[in-house]
């Protein structure tokens, strides 16, 4: 069901208390009374649903979910869930997307759903024969495989494609290396590609004479990119004493720095992951999946590197993209599984595993912005230290009566500091 949110900016959403929030949200999205029920302590997962999912358990570890405001993406008014421990990060994804909102928003496209699904052949006598014999009956190979999942079938998935090449130098000398393409559907699809490589493994031994040893997903889901672009008009962009052109060019400058530099650029993907990690979490999807695939694809050209680009347009907008493999699913893994999850992906109102991603890349886009602006003009410290400043609080025992009163003191005396913090505290009950 497609969300009805209505210009999420228009409500002064962070002055509300959390019951209020949902309310809102309820309204705005068009979802039944009680349908969010699961983002409340009381309706979320449980101890004995946790108990099925994982091993040993021994509890459960919450983490706050805010929700961003203001994302427009391909025309449609999304509410997106960020499930985060990290101040400022919600606030900056929303900021940003109200930067983007007068032109458009984010616009998004998603590859179709395919994984790699990778098979290592030892003990060929001649590598690159094997690989040709592979080659002959692919088809034969596909065919086999499409079987295996009659629901994925069904659903218009399957194999795509055999894919061989020979890696000529490793430590243990040459070896082949099949890849199955396999399109997923709405699934992350690990344990479709895994099934499949496994079954179809003893065929591939018979046909090139060798030894199938690892047969397992490939997390570089190159075939599976998600990209996000978005143009700040660059009369939105002054801000404080920066005008809007000395805004823009540090915001590409900054990009620069990532683009040409692996110690900068890993700091500059960490803040897409802010946005990135907040949403996969959200919705229940393996982030260390996501994580791993990105960090893979920023050093695809063998230097790691930015996964973003900013530039100008020919009016000297701003403009930016983001492209980076994104395998995340609506059915399988936590996704069914976790009420929360559940909750999250039905406030977005997504209908396929592709609009998913292509949300999470626009997120990814929004967050990156956020940082790259404060860093190039401000600093980081102000925006993000008077929004820890609460946490800071909590850190130092303020009672929840005192804890904003003790972040605003913190804030106004610009030292985001848990001994002051103490301090104050100790002050104020002596009083
Ligand atoms: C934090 C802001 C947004 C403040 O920015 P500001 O200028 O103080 O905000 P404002 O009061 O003018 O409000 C502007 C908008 O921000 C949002 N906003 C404002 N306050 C709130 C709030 N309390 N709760 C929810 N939303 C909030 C909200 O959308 C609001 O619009 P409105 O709704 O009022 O019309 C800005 O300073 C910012 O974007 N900072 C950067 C945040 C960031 O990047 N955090 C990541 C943490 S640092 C890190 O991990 C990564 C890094 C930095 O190392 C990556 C890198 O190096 O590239
Ligand atoms: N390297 C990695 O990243 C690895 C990750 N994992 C884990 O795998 C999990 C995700 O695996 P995934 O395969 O997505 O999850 P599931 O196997 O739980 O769910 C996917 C299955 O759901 C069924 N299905 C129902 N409707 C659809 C639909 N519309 N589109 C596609 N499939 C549908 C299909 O199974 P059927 O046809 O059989 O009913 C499909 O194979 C995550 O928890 C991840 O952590 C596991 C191993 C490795």
């Amino acid at each position: 069901m497609p969300s009805k949110a209505r210009n999420s900016g228009a409500v002064k959403f962070y002055n509300l208390s959390v019951e209020e929030r949902l309310r809102v949200l309820a309204d705005e999205s068009g979802l039944q009374e009680g349908a969010l029920q699961a983002f409340t302590a009381q309706g979320g997962l449980n101890v004995e649903q946790a108990d099925h999912m994982i091993e040993n358990v021994a509890g459960l570890h919450a983490l706050p979910l805010g929700i961003a405001r203001n994302f427009i993406v391909n025309g449609r008014e999304v509410l997106v869930p960020m499930a985060i421990e990290e101040p400022s990060v919600v606030a900056g994804a929303s900021f940003m997307a109200k930067l983007a909102r007068p032109a458009g928003g984010f616009f998004t496209h998603a590859d179709p759903p395919h994984m790699i699904g990778q098979m290592q052949i030892l003990d060929t006598v001649h590598p690159q024969e094997a690989r040709l014999r592979l080659l002959e009956q692919k088809e034969r190979l596909l065919d086999d495989v499409r079987e295996i999942d009659p629901l994925l079938k069904k659903l218009g998935g399957g194999p795509r494609d055999l894919q061989v090449r020979v890696i000529e130098d490793s430590p243990i000398g040459p070896f082949l290396v099949a890849h199955l393409i396999y399109d997923v559907r709405d699934a992350m699809g690990a344990n479709a590609v895994n099934t499949a490589v496994e079954r179809i493994a003893p065929a591939v031994e018979a046909i090139t004479g060798g030894r199938v040893l690892l047969r397992i997903l490939s997390n570089l889901a190159d075939q599976r990119l998600a990209r996000a672009r978005c143009t700040i008009r660059l009369a939105d962009l002054g801000f404080d004493a920066f005008t809007p052109e000395e805004v823009r060019d540090g915001i590409i400058a900054a990009w620069a720095f990532a683009a040409a530099d692996p110690y900068r650029a890993a700091t500059h993907n960490k803040g897409i992951m802010n946005g990135v990690d907040a949403v996969v979490l959200a919705t229940g999807n393996d982030w260390r999946a996501v994580e791993a695939g990105g960090h893979a694809y920023a050093a695809r050209a063998g230097r790691y590197t930015s996964l973003s680009t900013w530039g100008k347009d020919a009016e000297g907008n701003l403009i930016g993209t983001l492209e980076m493999p994104m395998a995340v699913g609506l059915v399988g893994g936590a996704t069914k599984v976790h009420p929360t999850a559940q909750a999250a992906l039905k406030l977005m109102g997504v209908q396929t595993a592709a609009e998913l991603a292509q949300i999470i890349a626009a997120v990814g886009l929004a967050q990156n912005l956020a940082a790259l602006r404060a860093l190039a003009t401000e600093g980081i410290q102000r925006g993000h230290m008077s929004l820890h400043a609460r946490q800071v609080a909590i850190a130092a025992g303020a009672p929840a009566e005192l804890v904003e009163k003790l972040a605003q003191q913190l804030v106004q005396e610009k030292t985001v500091r848990i001994d002051r913090a103490e301090e104050i505290l100790r002050a104020w009950q002596n009083q």
